[in-house]
């Protein structure tokens, strides 16, 4: 070993399943003079293309069998992975039992998600839970004293590099064990939430569709530059499922922690719509949400609502930004904008602004099914609140009083319905036109927020439609909307008060519906 901790390379075990850039990587180890040992298909493809390979049959002296249960599973191959060829102990006893060490490993494991996610029978699925090459990869990252543990081929040509630089040094060696147990970590996680969730869950579990069990892993991202505050240190992590974190950035400043909250306020208000959909979000909520015929008119009209509060807020659009749309946004200060693409005319259009960043999401990105959300000890699990529920269909809510509207009054309340989702409780948002006209958000009673409504609003409350996240504990709230103008309401219905609350309705001849669903956002 030289001062730095490096160790020549001279023996190498290759075993993979993604067998992307096994071939460059073979041939180069070879030409740097390194002996390939390698597992049955990783062998087979060396050595069609004619690099020298020594199958580990030879090694272990023991036919790969079981269908490739037991390839590697043997002490001649464990022994050259973890003996401490610092220990003299060590280096004797590998003598004695004429066992060649290994001074590198490259291994990738069997696609056990991948083939989770193709919906391959559950008996693929356990065939293809990987135990030799764990066993691999745990034990060379151990005995990273003495051998590099490679689990990654896009570190392909770093590592060539490395060879033939006369080989990894000590901090090399440890980084790439710490990769290594990342990668087994997060893929023992993948089969035990599996076992726990689909396989084999418990009797609980079965009933309540929450196993007794559940994890994540996730990435380091960017280290942001601060957090919610600038006295807050901030990273953003990725789990391997996609989303928001995901994002391409196309240009612009690097997010920072807010960014990134709101712009997934953003993509929950925006993403979900199936016509043309813009939201603009400041402090995770909505200044303004609307459909129109193209996205250029969406944002017009979300705009619209609360021209002030959109000063420096965040979009999303569920259709790619077009160059109209572009010169729209670019009038005003805005944070991001997220979509599914940007036309090139929008980006060149878009560019221009320095500082705004530009992200791509696909649309129908699938929201996760299940929402996280910690707290102190522990974490709340539930299942995302989506716009499927049987009440959130115009066709299965009751008509309390009033005359059934006509087809684009109804248009209006199940755009209403469909964006208060996206708004925090207390909401109460008022539309028009397939546009809010006034939001009312966050406040601690609903009278509050119906108050909020209607002065954002102002002129335009006049004819607007109303929806309310949650049922009206008293006809208070409801009474501002209506002394205000609202010309019909739709609400969960479901207070003990009911009865008032459309009484209040009827007597001011107001249309109201019952969704007998709630769309609370905390
Ligand atoms: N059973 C074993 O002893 C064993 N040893 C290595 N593997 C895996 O077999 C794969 C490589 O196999 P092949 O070279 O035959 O395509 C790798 O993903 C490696 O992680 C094994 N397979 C599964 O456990």
């Amino acid at each position: 070993m030289t001062v730095e901790g490096r160790r020549p390379v001279k023996r190498a075990l290759i075993g993979v399943s993604d067998k992307t850039g096994l071939l460059e990587l073979g041939t180069a180890l070879h030409a740097a003079g390194v002996e390939i040992v390698s597992t049955g298909g990783t062998a087979k493809t060396l050595a069609d293309a004619g690099v020298p390979v020594t199958p580990v049959e030879q090694v272990t002296g023991f036919p790969e069998s079981f269908d490739g249960r037991v390839k590697t599973l043997h002490p001649r191959v464990h022994a050259g992975l973890l003996a401490d060829r610092d220990r003299p102990e060590h280096v004797e006893q590998l003598r004695e039992l004429d066992i060649a060490p290994f001074d590198l490993l490259v291994v990738n494991l069997y696609p056990f998600r991948e083939t989770v996610a193709s919906g391959a029978s559950p008996e693929d699925c356990v065939e293809n839970i990987d135990i030799g090459g764990p066993a691999m990869v745990r034990a060379a990252a151990k005995n990273h004293n003495n051998v590099a543990v490679v689990v990654d081929p896009d570190r392909y040509d770093w590592v060539l590099e490395q060879v033939r630089a006369g080989g990894f040094d000590l901090a090399d060696r440890k980084r790439l064990a710490a990769q290594a147990y990342a990668h087994t970590a997060s893929y023992d996680m993948a089969v035990a939430s599996w076992f726990a969730s689909v396989y084999a869950p418990d009797s609980t579990a079965a009933d309540s569709g929450f196993p007794d069990f559940t994890g994540g892993t996730w990435e380091r991202g960017d280290v942001l530059r601060y957090g919610e505050n600038p006295h807050q240190r901030a990273a953003v992590y990725r789990h391997w499922r996609g989303g928001l974190a995901h994002a391409e950035q196309l240009h612009g400043k690097a997010m920072s922690y807010n960014n990134y909250v709101d712009t997934d306020a953003a993509r929950r208000a925006a993403y979900d719509f199936e016509a043309p959909a813009v939201a603009i979000i400041k402090h995770a909520n909505p200044c303004g949400i609307a459909v129109g015929a193209d996205i250029a008119e969406a944002h017009r009209k979300a705009h619209a609502c609360d021209p002030v509060s959109a000063y420096g807020g965040v979009i999303a659009a569920n259709r790619p930004i077009t160059r109209e749309a572009a010169e729209q946004i670019a009038e005003v200060f805005t944070e991001v904008v997220l979509a599914p693409g940007f036309e090139d005319e929008a980006l060149d259009v878009l560019k221009r602004k320095k500082n705004v960043r530009l992200l791509t999401l696909p649309a129908l990105t699938d929201a996760d099914p299940i929402e996280f959300r910690p707290i102190s000890g522990g974490m709340l699990v539930q299942t995302a609140d989506r716009i499927d529920a049987p009440g959130d269909s115009p066709e299965n809510w009751t008509l309390a009083t009033g005359e059934a509207v006509d087809a684009d009054t109804l248009a209006d309340l199940v755009f209403a319905w469909r964006a208060i989702r996206a708004v925090k409780s207390n909401a109460i948002l008022l539309a028009s036109g397939q546009a809010t006209v006034g939001v009312g958000m966050g406040q601690v009673n609903r009278v509050d927020s119906a108050r909020l409504a209607v002065q954002r609003a102002g002129d335009r409350v006049k004819g607007s439609v109303a929806a309310s996240d949650a049922f009206f504990p008293f006809p208070d709230g409801l009474q501002v909307l209506i002394d205000a103008g609202v010309r019909a309401v739709v609400q969960p219905g479901g207070s003990i008060r009911d009865p008032e609350v459309i009484a209040a309705a009827e007597e001011a001849g107001v249309t109201m519906y019952l969704t007998g669903t709630r769309h609370f956002t905390h």
